[in-house]
Order: structure tokens, then sequence, then C-alpha cells
């Protein structure tokens, strides 16, 4: 249960302002019930909404908009706006999530998809350059996540670095919920659980530092079944998870990404909920690990009020895991390629 203490709001005097795009996409029709009724911000946070889609989905929008009123949150300030200008959707926001993006083609390549993302990425940088405010906080979520919040960082000069982040907290709970369920455990009781590098099928779901009241931090991989159970069910069943819902839903995971979108910001913003909580989030690397310093990597996290966050720099990672994280981080690095040669085309 939350503590009603850690949510105490961040602007008791006004509303926070919260942009959204892809707005009328799935994941946003889970997300904006979330965001209006205070589970992610809090009981007494005024919200206002403002939101983005391409002209075609206007009508779909403007849907969400009637739902929205004809919801009735306490919370959520009238009249939510709407818009497919970026300048409109972006203008003094504080909370920025980036849902909008290219979705994969059948026959499309990765780089055709990168191609695709980077001009919006760019486009969506220089505008919250010119109307954002200088210390919002944005997260993107759109694929391919990493290399779309990079590309999106070197256009957005005006707001810090380590402010722009992406989702890792999709795969987190993944794992979290699947340990759970191997141990017969609660959720609430797994902790520490870490997602390291890219939101691919490559990213590594790690479980060497997790712990339950029954199992000790040091021995989750043995009561998993050990490393070659791990290697040959749990991390790929984590690695593959989106696709399997994918498969099963012919649309890709939204309610749970909703979740994930919701718990990132709120421990972003409110600090993880004990001392020695971590969680995973996607920041600019800062040379931890040996990861290249400004690669968009999932790391272990901890949060402290107002939007700060560390990553937790001193575990120590055996050859099992430093294989993974290696595997993720090339490919990191290759999208990373790819997207710098295109965002110097676009220079
Ligand atoms: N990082 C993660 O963990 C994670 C998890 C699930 C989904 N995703 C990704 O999130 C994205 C959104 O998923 P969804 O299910 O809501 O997709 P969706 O297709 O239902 O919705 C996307 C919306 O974005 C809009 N859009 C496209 N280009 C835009 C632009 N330039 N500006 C504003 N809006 C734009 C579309 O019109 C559409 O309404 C996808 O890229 C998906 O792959 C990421
Ligand atoms: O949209 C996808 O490609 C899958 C999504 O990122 C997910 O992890 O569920």
């Amino acid at each position: 249960m939350e503590s009603l203490a850690r949510l105490t709001p961040l602007y008791p005097d006004r509303a926070l302002i919260v942009a959204v795009t892809g707005a009328a996409g799935q994941i946003a029709y889970s997300l904006l019930p979330l965001l209006a009724s205070g589970t992610v911000f809090g009981p007494q946070q005024r919200i206002k909404l403002q939101l983005l889609d391409v002209p075609a989905a206007e009508s779909v929008l403007k849907g969400v908009c009637c739902e929205l009123e004809d919801g009735a949150y306490p919370l959520l300030d009238h009249p939510v706006l709407y818009t497919s200008v970026a300048d409109e959707a972006f203008a003094g926001a504080d909370i920025v999530v980036l849902l909008g993006s290219f979705p994969r083609k059948p026959g499309m390549e990765r780089k055709d998809l990168l191609a695709k993302n980077g001009t919006i990425f760019r486009d969506q940088g220089q505008a919250l350059n010119r109307v954002a405010k200088a210390d919002a906080h944005v997260i993107v979520v759109g694929n391919p996540a990493n290399t779309n919040a990079w590309t999106l960082s070197q256009f957005c000069t005006k707001i810090p670095k380590e402010h722009i982040t992406a989702l890792a907290r999709l795969d987190h709970n993944r794992l979290k919920s699947l340990v759970a369920r191997k141990l017969d455990s609660a959720v609430s009781d797994v902790h520490n659980v870490i997602i390291w590098g890219n939101h691919s099928a490559t990213q590594y779901p790690d479980v060497t530092y997790a712990y339950t009241p029954q199992i000790v931090q040091g021995k989750m991989r043995a009561a998993l079944g050990g490393d070659s159970q791990l290697a040959s069910e749990v991390i790929p069943l984590i690695q593959k998870r989106g696709a399997e819902v994918l498969a099963l839903r012919k649309l890709s995971s939204a309610m749970s990404a909703a979740k994930a979108i919701g718990d990132h910001l709120r421990d972003w913003m409110f600090g993880t909920q004990t001392e020695n909580e971590i969680v995973s989030m996607i920041v600019p690397s800062d040379g931890s690990y040996g990861i290249d310093k400004g690669l968009m990597f999932a790391f272990p996290v901890q949060c402290h009020r107002g939007g700060k966050y560390r990553i937790v720099s001193d575990l120590r990672i055996d050859d099992f895991s430093r294989k993974y994280i290696e595997t993720t981080l090339a490919e990191l690095r290759s999208e990373r390629e790819e997207a710098m040669r295109l965002v110097s085309k676009m220079c």
C-alpha cells in the first residue's frame, strides 16, 4: 500500500502539467485514467493534461477527452487540451510522456524504424527546447525507446540530460512478478530485481541481487534453479514477453505498460519506496559498469523526492552477468551509431 505521506503534492498551489503524446493510442487509454485519478501523482495533486496525436487521430483524441470529462475526476483541470501541434502540447509541461512513435510494419528493418522515429524524436526534442520548462521530466516509451530517448536528448539541450529517461519498468515488473510466481511469494515481497541495457530482446533481466523475506540476497539465482535454468527459461521469458503479448493480443502490451509508466513516474518524483529499494530505469550512463557515458541504458537506480535518481554503481558483476550486459551494450552501441548517422544528416 502507498503511504499518503510519501505522496504529499509536488505543487500544492497549482496543477501539475502533464503532456502525453500518442494520446489516442492503446497505452494512453490505460494511462490517462491513472494520471487523472491521482494514482500516479497522489490523491491531492491537481493535474492538467495536454494531449498530442497526429491530425488523422483527431476524432479519436476528441473522444478520449469526452471520456475524461465524463469520468468526473476531481483532480483533473478542464478543459483537457488536445492538439496535433507539439509546441501547444509541450508548453509549460512539468512531465512529458512520449508514447507516440512509428510502429514497425511487416518487412521493415530495425534501421528503417530508427529512421522513421529519428525524425519524430528530433522534432519533439526541438519542440521541447522551444516551449517546455527547463526542469521538465521526460519519459520515452515509444520504441525503440532507448535510442529514441538518445535522439531526443541530442535536440533538446534546454532540459538537463538526466531528466530524459525511458521505460524499463515494464520489464522490471515482468521479472518481479515472474519471480513471485515461481517462489509462490507476494509480489510486494520481491525486491531488487534489475533490468540492464536495451528495451529489446537483448535486455538482461538479472536476479543476482533480488531477495524476499525467505531468500536472502545472494541466494536468488540458486533458488530459481541455478544459472542454467535462468539462461534457458527465466531470462528468455522476460526478454520475449513483449513479443508473447503482441502475438496473443495482436496489439502490444498496453495495460501493463501504463502501470509501469505510473510506477516509473511515481518513484522518480516521490522517491523509491524504501532507502535500499532498487528499480530499473533507462537513463544516460554516467560511465558506471563500463557503459559508454551518455548511452541510454537500463540501470539499477534509487530515486529521491523531486525527480532525482542515482545509478547504483557498486554492484559486483560476475562473468555470467557480464556476458549478457556486453550483448545488450553491443546492440545499443550499434543502434546509437545508426541514430548518429541519421542525426548528422538531419542537422
Ligand atoms: N518501452 C516499453 O516498455 C514499451 C512497452 C509497450 C509499448 N511500447 C511502445 O509504446 C508505443 C505506443 O504504444 P501503443 O500501444 O500506445 O501504440 P498505438 O499505436 O496504440 O498508439 C500510438 C499513438 O501514437 C500516435 N503517434 C504516432 N506518431 C506520432 C507523433 N509524431 N506525434 C504524436 N503522436 C503520434 C499514433 O497516431 C497513435 O495514436 C509503441 O512504440 C510501442 O512499441 C513500449
Ligand atoms: O511494442 C512492442 O514491440 C513490445 C513492447 O515494447 C513490450 O515490451 O511489450
